[in-house]
């Protein structure tokens, strides 16, 4: 398990090492393996350029130490100072005694710091750290801006970007490679925030952080091969579990199709179909257990996955939250289900929106839970007291309380219609067979990620091309 932790505990861990070691310890390993970095990136360090872009704190004084580092090697380093006057003093007195040059990044009269910029090979971020609020500001946003064509390396995170929720308000410096102290962060892992960041290295410096105290978690691939249901030797299917599916109307049959394709691979022993597309769903998937009437007269489930394509039809979507087994609610059954009724429920429920579903349940414009995704899925997880998965770049599921889940294994290839009705199925028959709501839906959505990444292989992909190769994706999870 990859776990983030948020500000707080990382200062809190910080104070403590402070206490036990020597003063400046951590800024000292945190700067020996930035510049560790920067010179990995740089192949030769010896008469390379590199500038620093150094903030009023502490992350300014990493990038100072480093950048001494790196000039004791032979690199020319260059340090834009965007707060010459609390620039800090420990690190500044580093460069110089380590032949480095110091410009003011404030004065823009001669574009000494644009053209320190614009011919550097390497720039290093050092603007702001775990202490930035809000945005780039605008002279920083100007400066960062003329790094064309240099390696951008970011300090700790990439400036401009929330360190505890990813968010990013205004500008925020596009790192290629972010150097990251003591723990990850959760904005380095959520979008926004994690498409800034670049490929994120974690440096250990000393920290002492609980686990308990995490903030964000993204499962590994052995954390996956642990969760996946595997059929004991005496298992036949009903004891595997059988998945019901609710979904598809006379006017989107594909919806059950997919979801059925779905559920077909996630390890529940049978599916069991109850809705109008019966015939549809039967004529593709012969194994699958078809009726047309109510959900409840279908015979027994262990799980239902109900809601792509389900159009109006309110009646099932009650049926089902009446049933006292864990239920998956998608698409159109997000639409229809009442907060209240779902709350009520005894048996776990799971909620899977996708950034405009969940726009629309919180009463706000999309833009706002794309921007903001980790509030969001808390929010909604609070307020309908389930779990809940909210798809997009950066999947996240959340309980009522607890750290978060963040799903590493996203493509953008998933973008196309009908792959949540695919996710839907699949994290259905994941319930069935067993697994908590938070952990299906993490495990859904892993080997959905990786699914997709196997069926494009470099060109577009359809929702049912990501169906049938997620048995690639268990293959691939279980070695
Ligand atoms: N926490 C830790 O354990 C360690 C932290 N270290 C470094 O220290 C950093 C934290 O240092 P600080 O607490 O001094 O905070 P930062 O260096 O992150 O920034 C705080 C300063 O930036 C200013 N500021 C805030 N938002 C701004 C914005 N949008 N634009 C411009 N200026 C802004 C504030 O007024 C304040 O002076 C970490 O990110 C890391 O790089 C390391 O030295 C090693 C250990
Ligand atoms: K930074």
């Amino acid at each position: 398990m990859r776990s983030a932790f948020g500000v707080a505990e990382v200062r809190a861990a910080e104070r403590a090492a402070m206490a036990r070691g020597p003063e400046g310890a951590l800024m000292r390993r945190a700067a020996a393996a930035l510049a560790a970095e920067c010179a990995r990136l740089l192949g030769r360090v010896y008469g390379s350029r590199v500038t620093l872009l150094v903030g009023s704190g502490d992350n300014g004084g990493d990038a100072l130490y480093a950048g001494a580092r790196l000039a004791r090697r032979g690199a020319g380093v260059t340090a834009v100072l965007l707060a010459p006057d609390r620039a800090h003093p420990g690190g500044l007195a580093a460069l110089r005694a380590a032949g480095g040059r110091v410009v003011d990044g404030v004065d823009e009269r001669d574009g000494r710091a644009e053209d320190a910029v614009a011919g550097a090979r390497l720039v290093v971020d050092g603007i702001v750290g775990i202490g930035g609020r809000g945005g780039l500001r605008e002279r920083a946003a100007h400066l960062v801006a003329a790094a064309r064509t240099a390696t951008v390396v970011a300090v700790d995170l990439p400036s401009g970007v929330d360190a505890d929720t990813g968010e990013v308000r205004g500008e925020a410096v596009r790192a290629d490679v972010t150097v990251t102290f003591g723990a990850y962060k959760p904005g380095l892992l959520v979008d926004p925030g994690r498409a800034y960041a670049g490929a994120v290295r974690l440096v250990d410096i000393g920290l002492d952080l609980p686990p308990e105290r995490r903030a964000l978690e993204a499962l590994q691939y052995a954390d996956v091969a642990r969760l996946l249901p595997v059929p004991a030797g005496e298992s036949d299917k009903y004891r595997r579990g059988v998945v019901g599916v609710v979904a598809g109307s006379a006017r989107y049959p594909g919806a059950a199709v997919l979801c059925v394709a779905g559920a077909l691979h996630g390890g529940a022993g049978a599916v069991r179909y109850a809705g109008p597309a019966a015939d549809a769903v039967i004529a593709r998937f012969p194994e699958a257990l078809v009726s047309a009437g109510p959900p409840s007269k279908a015979g027994r489930v262990q799980a239902w996955a109900v809601g792509p394509g389900l159009g109006d039809d309110e009646d099932r979507l009650l049926d089902v939250l009446d049933a006292d087994v864990p239920v998956l609610i998608d698409a159109d059954g997000l639409r229809l289900a009442d907060e209240r009724r779902v709350r009520a429920r005894r048996a776990p429920t799971l909620l899977t929106p996708h950034a405009g579903e969940a726009a629309a349940l919180l009463g706000v414009d999309r833009a706002r839970v794309e921007s903001a995704r980790l509030a969001a899925v808390r929010e909604l997880a609070a307020r309908y007291d389930a779990t809940v998965l909210l798809k997009g770049s950066t999947t996240l599921v959340a309980d009522a309380e607890g750290p978060v889940r963040v799903n590493p294994t996203g493509t953008a290839w998933l973008a196309t219609a009908g792959s949540g009705d695919v996710l839907s199925g699949l994290a259905g028959s994941l319930l069935a067979a067993g697994l908590a709501a938070r952990d299906a839906g993490s495990v859904a959505a892993y080997l959905h990620g990786l699914a997709a990444r196997h069926a494009a292989d470099g060109a577009p992909v359809a929702a049912q091309d990501v169906a049938e190769a997620v048995p690639a994706a268990w293959r691939d999870v279980r070695g």
